[in-house]
């Protein structure tokens, strides 16, 4: 069970930065410390450029970021100190030493709050070695040593860019249980970016959709899951009926002819009119996550 925290880790408000054809926000968000937020959203609908912001390594053209009671540029230090952050892509070749060892010596001083067990214990179970050469690291090997850097000084919030992208599934799993240990040991907020659905279903709390450079809601995971149906039913027996809840009807597949799918935001209000009309349910399915990012896209849905 998790005690409710008022603290706000995380509280935007107004921002926004005009990026050439898109211009993203203004977006107002608050997530409170202790939870868990995925943020889903397609190709190209500003979720870096979120993080990039957060980190104030581009600068919000109007707007105000608080992160742990501080802001930018004030307390800068004392800030990124309490983050842990893993960008979508980093430019390793830039990075002017030779080897993991090399980088670890500089990274180490830089936080206080360097917790060397944990790094040894992370550089072991991902595999990798203090005398690897930083420029023929692969893709993988490159996501799980910046995951190591932004984790390995117990940060208060963890900001995650498609962390696990590269990644082969034994070390996906490793990721995924180190962040859930992370989570556990405290007021932790972690804020990821991700198309992964399994990994927004195993570890989210919260839910933010993003679209165009806009924010579509912040939604409680299982509520959300639980707030969105698929029924399976026959065409001739709907076919004159208006249900509560359903957003759209669709025809079944080829195989099936005359069901129709309906799909419901309203799930126990439809399921209760069906019911009402005597009309059978053949089969009912919760929705994916990008299904409901769609009917949300289409109805512009915008919710806290
Ligand atoms: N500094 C910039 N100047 C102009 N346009 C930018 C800048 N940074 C990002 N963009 C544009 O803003 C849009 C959002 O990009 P961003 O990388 O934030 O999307 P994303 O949601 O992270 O996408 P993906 O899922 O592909 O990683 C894109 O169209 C991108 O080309």
């Amino acid at each position: 069970m998790k005690t409710l925290d008022p603290l706000m880790s995380i509280r935007l408000r107004g921002l926004s930065k005009p990026l050439g054809k898109l211009t993203l926000g203004p977006l107002d968000l608050e997530l409170e410390a202790g939870y868990f937020t995925a943020i889903l959203g397609k190709n190209g609908s500003g979720k870096s450029t979120l993080f990039r912001l957060l980190m104030n390594m581009l600068k919000p053209e109007q707007g105000e970021i608080e992160l742990l009671g501080a802001g930018y540029p004030l307390e800068e230090v004392a800030l990124k100190r309490r983050i842990g952050y893993v960008p979508e892509t980093m430019n390793w070749q830039e990075i002017e030493c030779r080897t993991i060892k090399e980088l670890t010596r500089l990274v180490s001083r830089w936080y206080p709050s360097w917790d060397k067990q944990r790094y040894d214990r992370l550089m072991t179970e991902f595999e990798l070695q203090d005398n690897f050469k930083l420029e023929v690291l692969s893709k993988g090997m490159q996501r799980k040593l910046a995951f190591i850097y932004a984790i390995s000084h117990n940060p208060d919030v963890l900001l995650l860019d498609e962390p696990s992208s590269g990644l082969d599934p034994f070390a996906w799993r490793i990721m995924m249980k180190e962040i859930g240990r992370f989570m556990e040991s405290g007021n932790k907020t972690v804020l990821m970016a991700t198309h992964i659905l399994e990994e927004i279903k195993l570890m989210a709390d919260y839910i933010v959709f993003m679209h165009d450079g806009q924010l579509l809601g912040k939604y409680e995971k299982d509520t959300l899951m639980d707030g969105w149906k698929a029924f399976w039913v026959g065409m001739s027996a709907y076919s004159k009926l208006q249900l509560p809840g359903v957003v759209q009807i669709e025809d079944s597949s080829p195989g099936s002819p005359g069901v129709v799918r309906l799909i419901s935001d309203s799930p126990l209000e439809t399921e209760a009119a069906l019911n009402e009309h005597k009309i059978n349910v053949i089969s009912t399915k919760a929705l994916e996550l990008d299904e409901i990012l769609s009917f949300l896209i289409r109805n512009g849905n915008k919710q806290q």
